[in-house]
């Protein structure tokens, strides 16, 4: 099914404090975008606009043309599904249980999790290699776990557009690049995916276009190759950047950014 979020002209914040102005912004299927930024400069306050959390202050959120305002709350999630940052909950729930929450959008109210539900989400454990996980308790489990599970329950959701909050922290240096690859293979099979990193090199490996917000409020998006480049990211991150190609098989080349230290 085509989809398409649509922010136009969107400016974010609490109360009457904006922290970010005039984003414009398309999200289609199979589309990843990338949202870099240094720390501070409002992108988790931009995804909680985009899932409804916050009132967006000026501007407009569209999904298929219609406001995000008017989609009801369940039918919402049924298309978009949100990656938080790993946190750790009051409840010592079992791990495929936090999977099968997941499935929440699906179930009718008061029912319980039906066998394809509970497949789904031992399906899900099993895409991202953690089924060994899933009789271990959330709250026992190591950070890194952690974000593995709450991905593997925003895949049982089944969204057509997937948001995640810096889906590679806390995960050691071959899990970042497995979830990479598992984004790169969700987006080839439709899903649009908006993720922030703190990282360029992983807006390199698989995104398709990039989003960059500065301090100064000034927002660029636009193709990889075009926004990271070694002067936007000077201007962005204040230090010294060097992008180098890299040939990777036959006819491939990889981008990548080398930060340099000063003398
Ligand atoms: N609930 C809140 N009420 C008021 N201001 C807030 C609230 N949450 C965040 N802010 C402010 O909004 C600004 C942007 O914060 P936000 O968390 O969106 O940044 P970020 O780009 O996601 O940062 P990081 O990369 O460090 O995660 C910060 O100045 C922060 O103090």
């Amino acid at each position: 099914m085509e989809l398409i979020l649509e922010v136009k002209h969107a400016v974010c914040g609490y109360g009457k404090k904006s922290v970010v102005e005039n984003i414009s912004l398309k999200v289609a299927n199979g589309e990843v975008v990338c949202l870099l930024g240094p720390n501070g400069v409002g992108k988790t306050t931009f995804f909680k606009t985009l899932l409804g959390f916050i009132k967006v202050q000026k501007g407009e959120i569209l999904l298929n043309g219609k406001n995000i305002a008017d989609w009801s709350r369940k039918s919402l999630a049924k298309m978009i599904g949100y990656v938080p940052q790993a946190h750790t909950p009051p409840f010592p729930f079992r791990v495929l249980d936090v999977v099968i929450m997941g499935r929440t959008p699906h179930i009718d109210g008061g029912s319980y999790p039906s066998r394809k539900d509970i497949e789904v989400a031992a399906e899900a454990l099993e895409r991202l290699g953690i089924s060994d996980l899933k009789d271990k308790i959330y709250t026992e489990i190591s950070g890194g776990e952690r974000q593995l599970v709450l991905i593997a329950r925003a895949l049982t959701q089944q969204p057509a557009i997937l948001i995640m909050d810096e889906p590679t922290s806390n995960l050691d240096f071959g899990n970042q690049i497995r979830v990479l690859q598992h984004i790169n293979d969700l987006s080839k099979n439709g899903m649009g995916v908006i993720m922030t990193s703190h990282f360029p090199n992983h807006a390199f490996l698989c995104s398709t276009k990039v989003a960059l917000m500065q301090k100064n409020k000034c927002f660029k998006v636009g193709d990889v190759n075009e926004i990271v480049t070694e002067d936007n990211l000077k201007e962005a991150y204040g230090i010294s950047v060097k992008i180098i190609d890299t040939k990777i098989g036959k006819n491939k080349i990889l981008k990548s950014c080398i930060p340099i230290l000063e003398e």
